[in-house]
């Protein structure tokens, strides 16, 4: 199966260096979210995959050829980039056949991928009555035309409604599942968390991360507790004399940052005090990404207070 391979890839625009001495592989069979705070460099990449732009320097291929150089592309990468790019006098089916024409694919395809879109019903309305969310769909639809091994897909879930990010989640899944290499970008941690397998993180067009989901989670956050008490100014104590601080209560629960569940039980245990509740925080990947990136946000809104103690 193919994977996509950036070697030492930078472009620069003007005075800003969109991708910066990049170099990180996307493989087959599992999906790889793409992550990155905005300006990062994440469509930059995608679009030099793509051969949409050239590069400054480095390289980016997809089974070891550069995409202009593949016989019938379509075949073998599908990419969704930018949703509105369809021609809106068009119908959904009169621009999947178009496309499928001129790319050598067969005709049937294009009631193949409008069916696995969800799109049968609108085939022949067209495309300028179609809401974000459609588009989106047809945009995916159109990445699936040739049946190719390795699939882009910048922020897929824009515009769709809950059933629509259900049904791009277990799409991904399943073209995975098939062995296929798929690359998606994202800005929703949330939604990220529940399609990948792995990450590729950028920050000011540079690799931050290239990491298994669970040794990215793990690997950029700390333990936190939360304990539930009626007798939160002992546990306090206890703690303290620990090094533990109990933190502010929320909702009647308090968080110990940096403790296990099993360490705070035991500290209560011993000095007897009644433990209502007592749980070890999941850390969630939104945790883990901002204290990563925390350094690279271009466009972060920073109070002017914290700016001048930096
Ligand atoms: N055609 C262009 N001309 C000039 N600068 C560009 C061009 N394309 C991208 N850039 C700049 O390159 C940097 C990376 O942009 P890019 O769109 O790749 O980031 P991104 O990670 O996809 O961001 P977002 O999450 O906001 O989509 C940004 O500073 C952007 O302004």
């Amino acid at each position: 199966m193919t994977s996509i391979d950036v070697q030492d890839l930078t472009k620069v625009y003007g005075t800003t260096r969109a991708v910066d001495a990049l170099t990180f592989g996307v493989r087959p069979g599992r999906v790889t979210g793409f992550l990155g705070p905005n300006g990062a460099g994440k469509s930059t990449t995608m679009r030099l995959v793509l051969g949409l732009d050239r590069p400054t320097s480095g390289t980016a291929t997809v089974g070891g050829r550069a995409y202009a150089a593949l016989e019938d592309p379509l075949r073998h990468v599908g990419a969704l980039l930018d949703a509105q790019a369809a021609h809106g006098s068009r119908t959904a089916r009169g621009h999947l056949l178009a496309l499928a024409v001129s790319n050598r694919l067969p005709a049937r395809r294009v009631d193949e991928v409008l069916e696995e879109a969800g799109l049968m019903s609108v085939a022949g309305h067209r495309i300028k009555t179609f809401s974000l969310g459609m588009r989106q769909r047809l945009g995916i639809a159109a990445a699936l035309l040739g049946d190719p091994g390795v699939v882009m897909l910048d922020e897929p879930s824009n515009g769709l409604d809950p059933e629509g990010i259900i049904w791009i989640r277990e799409l991904m899944r399943r073209l995975a599942g098939e062995g296929r290499t798929v690359l998606v970008s994202s800005h929703l941690m949330n939604e990220t968390a529940t399609f990948a397998d792995h990450l590729v993180v950028l920050g000011r067009g540079r690799l931050l991360a290239d990491t298994p989901m669970r040794e990215f989670i793990e690997g950029h956050s700390h333990p936190r507790v939360r304990v539930r008490t009626t007798d939160p100014d002992a546990l306090r104590g206890v703690l303290s004399g620990k090094g533990y601080v109990l933190g502010a209560a929320q909702d009647g629960r308090w968080t110990v940052e940096g403790a296990k569940a099993e360490e705070v039980g035991a500290i209560a245990a011993r000095a007897g005090i009644p433990v209502l509740e007592l749980a070890d925080e999941q850390a969630s990947l939104e945790q883990a990404y901002l204290a990563l990136t925390a350094d690279e946000t271009q466009f972060a809104a920073t109070a002017p207070t914290t700016r001048q103690e930096v």
